[in-house]
């Protein structure tokens, strides 16, 4: 009896001790394997992300991937950087192309998903090619460039509307000089606000033929003041809110969709309760069913009735309204933002930089503003230098070495089927190989002329291909000539009227969180006129 106690005691003993040397076992093995047998053990990259993703949640919740991944990539000298255990990053120009445009690029890996607007898969969002080209091939006759170059003339809809920006933005100045001479304190101008509003106002006016009314909203709105400071004139425009709640949740999009999901549905709520998000998303979804009442209200057999609208051309390739609701809002969510978060950025350098600026006004002068872009080749540079700098997607463009295939080779390193792939626009334009000074504002690195003929032209061709502020291949941005004109109407006509001539801005630098969707920190980009 003695015995078989002391056996059964043995035994127990030994079960537990081997379940604890198996808990102890299974992830140091698991570990072991991924840092020395995996079939990507032979990319450089810091140990503890390839032993575990954990080191990439963190730096996308932080908001910091661009920055990070910039910093391992010059300390392990290496353009195929390993970022997790079944992950890695790339700053080699020639592996864009394999990656993102070859046979039309590899597939948007499953973290795309996370970007679902409402559950339902959007164009950006979409995993199937075939989802998104009905879609896409249907709205994309509204960003032809003629039509929108036709548009950004002075009495077209972007035209008119810069003139408006350009009004306001003289407003401010002109009350803020009265308000210094008077002593009435300073005035400061929230640029990134401003540029919000006119770029929700582009955007929903071109695609859908009905204007948000950013701009309105500033007029109208109440002056709130801080102490001596006048925060120039009116609230943030009424859609930021929301859009800057749901671009948050971008700090969460490499859970995998189930955890993502969860996290959602707990943080959801308590996010859509802060009064501002509800009234910012009460008046979104006002004038998203604005536009769909259009649709529905109008006599589609009038001549009058205006078909080339996004929603009318989605509702006409046989998407169901509910789901078209839904792509409008998206479409509202990619532009606009990205948009203004470029033009302030530029409209910022340009204030820091008072030489840039005059050369700009006379390059400007010389020109009536209704001619082609051609013929302003400075203007060209400072818009893709700021494109470089301006961070709108600074993290990686994640794509999927496909899981059913043979695996990829990208610069001499092979990369394993179900390998997740990305470029980081952050690591790109800040490489110092490519663009010496890379955190500098320098538009005449864009301008011929610079060294010899030959030399110059290189450069030029090594900095396109570095360059890639719209992403790049068939999953490349739709709405980039709509921008593009947005940007040269509104820089051209700023530098033109001379609105910013003694400016300064309120901070040294632009601060940014980089998720996937970047935000400049506090949503603000004060400037005033001294
Ligand atoms: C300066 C402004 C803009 C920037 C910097 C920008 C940037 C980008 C980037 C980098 C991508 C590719 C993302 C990826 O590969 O994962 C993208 C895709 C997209 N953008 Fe933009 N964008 C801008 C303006 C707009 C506008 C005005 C619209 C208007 C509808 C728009 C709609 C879209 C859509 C629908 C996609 C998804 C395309 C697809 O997956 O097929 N964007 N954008």
């Amino acid at each position: 009896m003695g015995l078989l106690q002391t056996s059964i005691a043995s035994l127990v003993a030994a079960s537990w001790w081997e379940i604890f040397l198996l808990f102890l076992l299974a992830p140091a093995s698991l570990a072991l394997y991924r840092v020395w047998l995996s079939p990507l053990s032979h990319v450089p990259g810091p140990r503890f992300a390839r032993v575990s993703s954990l080191f990439l949640h963190t730096v996308c919740y932080l908001g910091v991937e661009g920055r990070v991944l910039l910093y391992y990539h010059r300390k392990y000298r290496t353009q195929v950087l390993r970022i997790g255990p079944n992950a890695v990053s790339l700053s080699d120009s020639e592996a864009l192309h394999t990656v993102y445009v070859v046979n039309g690029g590899l597939p948007k890996d499953p973290r795309y998903s996370n970007f679902r607007v409402e559950g339902c898969d959007t164009i950006f969002s979409t995993l199937d090619p075939l989802y998104r080209d009905v879609r896409a091939k249907a709205v994309l006759p509204l960003f032809g460039p003629g039509r929108l170059r036709a548009s950004a003339e002075n009495d077209g809809i972007i035209g008119e509307l810069v003139t408006r920006f350009v009004e306001i933005m003289r407003m401010e100045k002109d009350m803020a000089c009265q308000q210094r001479v008077h002593g009435e304190g300073t005035r400061k101008v929230d640029v990134l606000d401003l540029a919000s509003k006119l770029s929700i106002d582009v955007l929903t006016k071109s695609l859908f033929k009905k204007i948000y009314g950013g701009l309105d909203e500033h007029l109208s709105a109440p002056e709130p003041t801080s102490g001596a400071t006048t925060i120039g004139k009116g609230h943030k425009l009424s859609a930021t809110p929301f859009v800057l709640a749901i671009v948050a949740f971008s700090r969460f999009s490499l859970l995998p969709n189930w955890l993502f999901r969860m996290v959602f549905s707990l943080l959801v709520g308590p996010t859509l309760s802060k009064p501002e998000v509800a009234a910012s998303l009460n008046r979104i979804s006002e004038y998203t069913t604005g536009i769909m009442d259009q649709c529905a209200v109008t006599d589609a057999s009038s001549e009058r009735f205006d078909r080339d609208t996004y929603q009318f051309r989605l509702l006409s390739a046989g998407i169901s309204y509910s789901e078209t609701l839904i792509q409008c809002k998206a479409a509202m969510f990619a532009g606009a933002d990205s948009t203004a978060v470029m033009l302030s950025t530029i409209l910022f350098h340009l204030i820091q930089h008072p030489d840039v600026l005059q050369r700009l006004k006379i390059e400007t002068n010389q020109h009536p503003l209704n001619v082609s872009d051609q013929v302003f080749p400075y203007l060209r540079a400072v818009i893709r230098e700021g494109l470089r700098l301006g961070m709108a997607n600074p993290a990686r463009l994640t794509r999927i070495v496909p899981p059913e295939g043979t695996g990829l080779t990208v610069s001499g390193i092979y990369l394993p089927p179900g390998t997740i792939v990305g470029a980081a626009a952050y690591v790109f334009h800040h490489n110092p190989h490519i663009f010496p000074g890379p955190f500098e504002f320098r538009p005449e690195r864009w301008m011929s002329g610079r060294g010899e003929g030959q030399e110059d032209e290189q450069a030029r061709r090594i900095m396109d291909k570095a360059s890639f502020p719209f992403g790049l291949g068939s999953r490349a941005c739709i709405g980039r000539n709509l921008a593009m004109q947005q940007l040269f109407a509104t820089v051209r006509a700023v530098a033109k009227s001379g609105v910013l001539e003694g400016a300064t801005t309120c901070t040294e630098k632009i601060e940014l969180v980089e998720w996937f969707n970047a935000e400049i920190k506090g949503h603000r980009l004060d400037i005033q006129w001294l």
